[in-house]
């Protein structure tokens, strides 16, 4: 075993340290993010309240984590945009903008997922 494996290994586990504190720090910042936390928590109940099946899973997985992961994103730009452009500017606007459309078009694609999924399943139930 070389001799800076360990010293690789301590700096991987701090590397997992921080992206926790930083999606501790966007949770604590970002209200909304409550709402997506209280979304996949719903999401996960009504998944095995429906019983479905392992690609629906993996379907509804990569969706709330892509909208998690977009989220996250657009936290992380306006904090930079609003750390090097505290002012008004154009390109910073775009910047905030484009980081929020970002977010909007992984929220429709999950809306998309979760309505081909969960849609016929409550439509059933709700017919019965
Ligand atoms: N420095 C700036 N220069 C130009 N336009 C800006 C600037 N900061 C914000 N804006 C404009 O105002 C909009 C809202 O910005 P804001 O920082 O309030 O973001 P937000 O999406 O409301 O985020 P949050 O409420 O989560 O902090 C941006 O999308 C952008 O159009």
């Amino acid at each position: 075993m070389p001799r800076r494996f360990p010293a690789l290994l301590r700096k991987r586990a701090a590397s997992f340290g921080y992206a926790f504190r930083g999606v501790g720090a966007a949770l604590r910042t970002e209200v909304h993010l409550w709402f997506h936390a209280a979304a996949t928590v719903v999401v996960g109940w009504l998944g095995f309240y429906f019983g479905l099946a392992r690609w629906e899973w993996a379907a509804v997985a990569l969706a709330v984590g892509a909208v998690w992961c977009a989220e996250l994103i657009n936290t992380a730009v306006e904090a930079v945009v609003n750390l090097v452009s505290p002012e008004y500017h154009p390109l910073a606007g775009r910047a905030k903008d484009v980081a929020a459309g970002a977010v909007l078009v992984m929220a429709l694609a999950a809306l998309v997922v979760g309505l081909l999924v969960f849609g016929p399943r409550v439509w059933k139930w709700l017919a019965f």
